[in-house]
């Protein structure tokens, strides 16, 4: 199976064959640098190289034979040795991928194991839905909610085009599961000033459906997201901005490219813990098949502790005979904690139920 293809690759066999002086050759490849990679293009990645020092600059890279089995992904740190100048025509080796903090996966449907990372590294998820045009659809908000919680990332639900409906009712579905939600019109910049808060110092990863306004918005963050594509330089070859692959963008800290007032204030401001925008434009939704129940119910602390009642099996769904969840709101001290827990675990079973449903 993938998954354990992917991280099987991660631990180098001992090769039987060809045990060469290894360590002679490649003396830990001592001189390597670190990078982080923000765009993968047909076997060529484009990284950032010390990133947030005044050397930062852009490198195209490929996988070093010993990787040739390893997936490198968009928000992969890596080791790269070689020519690392990132000068027009250049090519180092990826020798080394670093531990990742987290892992986004999807699968291609819910019945196919067949398992894909998506981004590592990333710490939130933001999905990007339209208030209308097209019509939200909560199926599809769940799921991605499922995914993230699953990579132990935090869910920002970001809800466009405020300008043509009401936020409420998407806001009473998601906020008992603890979602934090933001709400964004095109023709008003401050909104976007809200989510730009939400991301500073943070690694998100933006999913949507078309035409939700998910360009609209990174493009208003990021006023050089075009370019930025191409962060690196333009070796990366054409098709790079047709390209459906996740690219990695900098977040600047502030509207259009204003001059940071206070470029002396010290190693924490400028751009250097500014966060980075992901886009990932092929990914339209989140197979699940890969997600344990035991999984998704470990993001809420509160109901996997009483979850630790349930009768042996219990699938913790609302025709589940006995579930200690229903119990929990049985329980409550008073109307006001009664609705709160309601809500809490009906928006779990939501999700719950778009894990195991196949779409
Ligand atoms: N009314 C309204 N329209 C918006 C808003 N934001 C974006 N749009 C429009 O919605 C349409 C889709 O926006 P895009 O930003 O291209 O959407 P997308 O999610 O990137 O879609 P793809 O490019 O297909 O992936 C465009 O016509 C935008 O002008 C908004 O806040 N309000
Ligand atoms: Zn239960």
């Amino acid at each position: 199976m993938a998954r354990s293809r992917d991280e099987h690759a991660r631990y180098d066999r001992p090769s039987k064959k060809g045990s060469r002086p290894r360590t002679k050759q490649r003396p830990e490849h001592a001189d390597a640098v670190t990078g982080l990679v923000t765009g993968v293009d047909r076997g060529r990645y484009t990284l950032v190289v010390d990133d947030g020092t005044p050397d930062e600059h852009g490198v195209l890279a490929m996988k070093a034979r010993e990787l040739t089995r390893t997936r490198v992904v968009v928000g992969d740190r890596v080791d790269v040795v070689g020519d690392t100048t990132g000068d027009e025509g250049t090519l180092a080796r990826i020798v080394r991928i670093g531990d990742r903090t987290s892992v986004l996966r999807r699968t291609a449907d819910d019945t196919d194991p067949y398992e894909r990372i998506v981004v590592a590294n990333a710490d939130q998820l933001v999905i990007v839905t339209a208030l209308a045009q097209p019509e939200p659809r909560t199926g599809m908000i769940d799921r991605c909610v499922v995914a993230a919680y699953e990579a132990r990332m935090d869910v920002l639900l970001c809800l466009t085009k405020a300008d043509l409906a009401s936020p409420d009712a998407l806001r009473t579905l998601y906020e008992p599961l603890g979602v934090e939600v933001v709400v964004t019109r095109a023709d008003d910049d401050a909104t976007v000033e809200t989510v730009r808060e939400r991301l500073v110092g943070r690694t998100s990863v933006f999913v949507g459906h078309s035409g939700v306004g998910k360009s609209t918005l990174i493009n208003a963050l990021v006023p050089d997201a075009r370019r930025s594509t191409g962060v690196v330089n333009d070796v990366t070859g054409r098709g790079r901005h047709t390209s459906t692959s996740a690219v990695a963008l900098r977040l600047p800290t502030g509207p259009a490219a204003e001059p940071d007032p206070s470029p002396a204030l010290g190693s924490g401001h400028g751009v250097t813990h500014d966060g980075w925008v992901i886009d990932t434009p092929g990914v339209r939704s989140f197979g699940l098949a890969h997600v344990e129940t035991a999984n998704l119910l470990a993001a809420f602390e509160d109901l996997d502790a009483v979850a630790a009642e349930c009768p042996r099996g219990c699938t913790h769904l609302a025709d589940s005979p006995d579930c200690a969840l229903d119990a929990w709101v049985e329980s409550s001290a008073d109307d006001e904690v009664r609705a709160v827990r309601t809500a809490r675990l009906a928006s779990f079973r939501r999700l719950l139920t778009a894990r195991s449903a196949a779409e």
